[in-house]
């Protein structure tokens, strides 16, 4: 039997990401692909993004962008694909596991629109522009929240009354699920440890950023709430802040729950604390030219980083390992080396040498002697998607 394609929609909200994915081979052929897309990483941006190397499609919303791109994905894939992978932010409790898309579960992803308001209208119009195009290929669902499910219950609930859990869902649920999942397990591939009975605390720092205590394979605890602004500081999100923020700012500025929401997710983190970019690239160069933003956001970003993998270690009986993955996870050498300074108390401490080596992909273990491993692992959410895509198919 000839191997398989896959091809991998992230309808994110302001981009969308595609990924071929074929089962025999360890890297996707994203070549083709990314070829016919003009787009090194076959991403397509609908907001204006200056540098970046990939397809603009200023002012389209997802359908008009899915309707101009989808057509010529389908060209690069030469009529070779077979199935469709999807990644859904938000499955709620509903899905803790990837699933076969039809009209029910169609309607369990439409239930958590409320949820996460920001990601899963986007998901659903990849959904709904690829069952178009392509009516006769299976559509599989893979959730960022899936992987969470087994958080016990004192991870996940709130201290708020039961009835706000029992009747309207609010609770802890978590995200990067397909990151932490794929990685965790890779961890334990490297370094040798079955993976059914293995420890790790994952940092997960993309644009979005969550920490996940694995224990044998499954998420125990992630910094990640109801919504994905709670936990770390990131790219523009502000992470943990105290609830009360929101009637202060209502009282002495006026803002209204809109206004506080965007400042939130949109103007904060990195971006809001350094007044000048979202991106670790910029901030780690303008620290060393002294900007005072860029340094203040680089220590706020690494101390709270450091202090919710601390908190994670709560989760787990031993420690395999620390992981870290995401553009920044696998690039910033300084950013591992300052969260790392501060966890000298649990023991950790990076080999510079080899922490500067973990770089563009390049994945290791950068632990000095005597310290808890800590590894470099290069995040591939598309390849999990694909994977769990091709399980079904064989289901
Ligand atoms: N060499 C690098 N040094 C520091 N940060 C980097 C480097 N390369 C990428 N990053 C950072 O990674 C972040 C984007 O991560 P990525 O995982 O690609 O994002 P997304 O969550 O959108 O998939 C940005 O903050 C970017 O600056
Ligand atoms: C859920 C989430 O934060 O996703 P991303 O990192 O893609 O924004
Ligand atoms: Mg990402």
């Amino acid at each position: 039997m000839p191997s398989r394609n896959i091809l991998v929609i992230n309808c994110g909200s302001s981009s969308i990401k595609f990924a071929l994915v074929n089962e025999g081979q360890s890297s996707f052929p994203l070549q083709g692909l990314a070829e016919r897309l003009g787009s090194p990483e076959a991403v397509i941006h609908f907001e204006s993004t200056a540098g970046k190397e990939s397809v603009n499609v200023p002012d389209a919303d997802h359908q008009a962008a899915l309707a101009q791109i989808l057509p010529r994905v389908e060209e690069a894939a030469g009529g070779h694909l077979d199935g469709i992978g999807h990644r859904v932010v938000h499955g709620g409790e509903k899905f803790f596991a990837s699933t076969l898309l039809n009209e029910e579960t169609l309607a369990g992803i439409e239930a958590n629109i409320q949820l996460a308001p920001l990601h899963n209208p986007a998901n659903l119009s990849g959904i709904h522009a690829a069952m178009n195009l392509f009516p006769r290929l299976p559509q599989v669902g893979v959730f960022d929240t899936a992987f969470h499910q087994t958080m016990p219950e004192h991870a996940y609930r709130y201290a708020v009354p039961d009835i706000l859990y029992k009747e309207h869902g609010v609770r802890r649920y978590g995200f990067h699920g397909t990151s932490h999942r794929f990685v965790s397990k890779r961890a334990a591939e490297m370094a040798g440890v079955p993976v059914e009975n293995s420890s790790w605390l994952v940092a997960h720092l993309g644009n979005g950023c969550s920490t996940c205590a694995v224990v044998n394979g499954e998420s125990r605890d992630t910094s990640m709430g109801l919504t994905p602004l709670e936990g770390l500081v990131m790219g523009t999100r502000s992470g943990d802040i105290d609830p009360s923020l929101h009637n202060f700012l209502h009282n002495t500025l006026g803002w209204d729950l809109a206004k506080i929401d965007n400042m939130l997710n949109k103007e904060s983190g990195l971006k809001g604390l350094s007044g000048l970019s979202n991106d670790m690239r910029t901030l780690t160069e303008a620290r060393k030219q002294g900007h005072e933003g860029a340094m203040l956001a680089f220590e706020v970003f690494c101390y709270r980083l450091a202090k919710s993998l601390a908190g994670m270690a709560c989760a787990l009986d031993k420690l395999d390992g620390l992981v870290f993955t995401g553009g920044i996870g696998e690039n910033s050498a300084v950013v591992r080396a300052r969260t790392l300074d501060h966890l000298k108390l649990l023991g950790f401490k990076a080999d510079d040498e080899a922490n500067a080596r973990c770089t563009r992909g390049v994945a290791g273990e950068i632990q000095a002697v005597g310290s808890p491993r800590v590894l470099v692992v290069p995040t591939n959410e598309e390849r999990q998607i694909a994977l769990d895509a091709l399980a079904l198919l064989d289901a």
